[in-house]
């Protein structure tokens, strides 16, 4: 028996999944164990004895898949959009009836845009205005991007915490969604573009300035390093974490 960490993933035809199938077959201290896409058993990753599964579906299909993997004990690390504090609070009830259990939601698994969330959190009580623009591929099924929306929340999180004065916008008359969708009172606008990827720049202003923070994944290679990372730490972590900075030494 191999001393490797036995690793399924879930979604494994997809855009990410595909990638993330390889990256870790490809890894020496990893094994894939079972690849699994829709119509596939759960049941198979169990058989076939993974300690984590990566899932990268579908808004639809995670919080099955979640409470499959805590139900059995096993680690999973979940890069799948679409969370709200409703499914974070289901999620957190199944992990309280397992607790050796890890669970790792990353909203983005790239450095760069990491480091987006930690800079625009920084930088947000400082300015007067604060806008996020995300720009995806048009296949995606979700919007605004679980990284916009999390990006959004750690702004006005640190508006929050600096006392900052609401945002001025005298908008008093726009066609629906012209100002974006309101997180948190933050605006985030959504764009879907045959030829992108996965692109978000946050936009600060105040007197006389503005601050532009831009990221893009050009490729799907942006995620391996951070989803490998993810599941070799989540077999040591219990519990629920929220976002991959929690992995990495940002100070
Ligand atoms: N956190 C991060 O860094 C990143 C997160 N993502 C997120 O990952 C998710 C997947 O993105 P992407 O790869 O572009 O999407 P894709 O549609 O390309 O891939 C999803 C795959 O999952 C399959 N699937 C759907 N439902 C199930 C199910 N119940 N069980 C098993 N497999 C299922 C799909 O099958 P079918 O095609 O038949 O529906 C498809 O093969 C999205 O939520 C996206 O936002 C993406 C990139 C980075
Ligand atoms: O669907 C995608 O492609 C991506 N989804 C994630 C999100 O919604 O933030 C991460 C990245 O933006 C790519």
């Amino acid at each position: 028996m191999s001393n490797k960490l036995r690793v399924a993933v879930i979604g494994a035809k997809g855009r990410i999944g595909s990638e993330a199938a390889r990256a870790v077959a490809a890894a020496e201290d990893l094994e894939l164990v079972a690849a699994l896409d829709r119509d596939d058993k759960l049941a198979a990753l169990t058989e076939a004895g993974a300690q984590v599964a990566v899932d990268l579906t579908h808004p639809d299909a995670v919080m099955g898949n979640l409470e499959f993997l805590v139900g059995h004990g096993v680690h999973a690390v979940v890069g799948t959009t679409g969370w709200t504090s409703e499914r974070l609070a289901k999620l957190a009830e199944w992990l309280d009836a397992s607790p050796p259990t890890g669970v790792l939601i990353a909203p983005n698994f790239s450095i760069g845009a990491v480091l987006t969330m930690a800079f625009a959190r920084q930088a947000a009580r400082f300015f007067e205005s604060a806008e996020v623009v995300e720009l995806h591929h048009p296949n995606k099924a979700d919007a605004p991007s679980g990284t916009a929306t999390r990006t959004a929340q750690l702004i006005a999180e640190a508006r929050r915490e600096a006392g900052c004065a609401p945002q001025p916008d005298a908008t008093t008359t726009a066609l629906d969604g012209a100002r974006g969708a309101d997180v948190d009172g933050v605006p985030v606008h959504a764009v879907r573009l045959r030829g992108l990827l996965a692109h978000q720049e946050v936009l600060l202003g105040g007197e006389g300035e503005t601050l532009t923070i831009r990221h893009d994944s050009l490729h799907h290679s942006s995620f391996m390093p951070g989803i490998l990372l993810g599941v070799r730490r989540v077999v040591s972590t219990p519990g629920l974490t929220f976002g991959l900075e929690h992995f990495l030494d940002l100070n």
